[in-house]
């Protein structure tokens, strides 16, 4: 099908579903109740980071070309030595089971079904094991959440990603400690602490063993105290690399010094991320510092970004900047609590498509033209 006949489709296939990020977020709101939908749409400190996220888009225009003949358009990128059909990946979200009883099962089926690769947060309501035999043959990534406590529980849930067919681990490493959050403070919620985000804790042999009793307060307890890792530093990811085979991705990278000491470590691939402006109030917009880290890390690995994107054309920018791939967070959150798996299947059909048009649009018949695409900045 040609990009023009899969437009038509998505036209019709959105009638009755929230459309751009606003439409989406307050369909959110009406369907959720004030502390999960707070826990989701806010962020850390004044909020300063997370409206600089998406400002920040603003800065770079498209400089288009034309009469390039745009009949075909070829969006696949390599990672690490997998092929995968379009440059746009899930981010990492935990307890999806407060935005939709089917969690993420319903985003991971609807990541599957488009073939979006599929980054499965540490603090997932539903287990490794669980999602991958609901989702046979699709591309599936680990984010892991370093335990503290035990780091045995981190190189348990690293094999098992492995056992499970998942192409990479992702660590994360700008949440040692989580960021100061005024409207959970508000709302009095934590997830964690009312029980959300076991899924791969529960089932994990090496932590249920250690504890001393199996009872929701245990389990809440230790799950809190092995998340808090204010400790976490580059002997770890030594420690982790000699755990697994896999290609270790760092989440969380914003300085280009520290871009530069991961490809010295020997990083396989970074993700540029702020956390959507959820960790440290006040640092530099995601796409602000994209492009000091693609020009420290000069192509040798691969660099992924996420932060602030809402729609197509931000992914093309981001790709125009440097990025290898994009991850998408809070719009596919919101489409699963309006709509569980169809409505995250409709925010990522439009996403792919206009990420699809804009690409044309723009001149471009392939990433490489992407990268090559000119941006000016205000
Ligand atoms: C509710 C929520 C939970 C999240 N949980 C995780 C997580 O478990 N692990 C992780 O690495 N990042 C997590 N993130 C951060 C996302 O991976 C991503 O960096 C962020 O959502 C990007 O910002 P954006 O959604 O504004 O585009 C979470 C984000 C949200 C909104
Ligand atoms: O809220 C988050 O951003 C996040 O990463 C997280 C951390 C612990 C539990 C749930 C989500």
């Amino acid at each position: 099908m040609s990009t023009n006949d899969l437009l038509l489709k998505s036209i019709e296939a959105s009638k009755h579903y929230p459309i751009n990020f606003t439409e989406l977020e307050a369909a959110a709101k009406q369907a959720l109740e004030p502390g999960p939908f707070g826990y989701i749409r806010s962020s850390a400190g004044g909020e300063e980071t997370y409206r600089k996220n998406t400002d920040s888009f603003y800065k770079y225009s498209i400089i288009p070309r034309f009469l390039t003949d745009v009949s075909t358009l070829n969006t696949e990128v390599t990672i690490l030595g997998h092929t995968y059909p379009h440059p746009l990946f899930i981010a990492p979200v935990g307890v999806n089971k407060i935005a939709h009883e089917d969690g993420e099962l319903a985003v991971s089926k609807a990541a599957a079904k488009l073939e979006f690769p599929y980054i499965q947060s540490t603090v997932s309501s539903y287990s490794i094991e669980e999602i991958a035999a609901e989702t046979k043959g699709s591309s599936k990534w680990f984010q892991l959440y370093w335990s503290s406590q035990q780091k045995e529980v981190s190189f348990s849930m690293v094999r098992r990603a492995e056992a499970a067919g998942y192409k990479a681990i992702v660590l994360t490493v700008d949440t040692t400690m989580l960021g100061w959050r005024e409207e959970d403070i508000r709302n009095q919620y934590s997830p964690l602490k009312r029980g959300f985000g076991q899924g791969n804790y529960v089932s994990d042999p090496v932590f249920m063993s250690a504890l001393n009793d199996h009872s929701q307060e245990t389990i809440v307890h230790k799950i809190i105290e092995n998340i808090y890792h204010p400790t976490l530093n580059w002997t770890n990811i030594s420690e982790l690399r000699e755990h697994t085979t896999l290609p270790i991705l760092i989440k969380g990278i914003l300085h280009p010094e520290d871009a530069k000491l991961a490809v010295e470590k020997g990083i396989d691939g970074i993700i540029v991320s702020n956390h959507g402006g959820r960790q440290l109030d006040g640092v530099i917009a995601s796409i602000d510092a994209l492009p000091a880290v693609v020009q420290a890390v000069n192509g040798r690995i691969p660099i992924l970004f996420d932060s602030g994107i809402r729609r197509g054309s931000d992914a093309v920018k981001a790709l125009a900047l440097g990025a290898t791939a994009v991850c998408i967070g809070r719009p596919v959150i919101w489409g699963l609590a309006s709509g569980g798996q169809e409505g995250v299947e409709r925010v990522l059909e439009n996403f792919l498509q206009e990420t699809r048009v804009s690409i044309s649009l723009s001149g471009a018949r392939n990433l490489e033209e992407v990268q090559n695409l000119q941006l000016f900045k205000d």
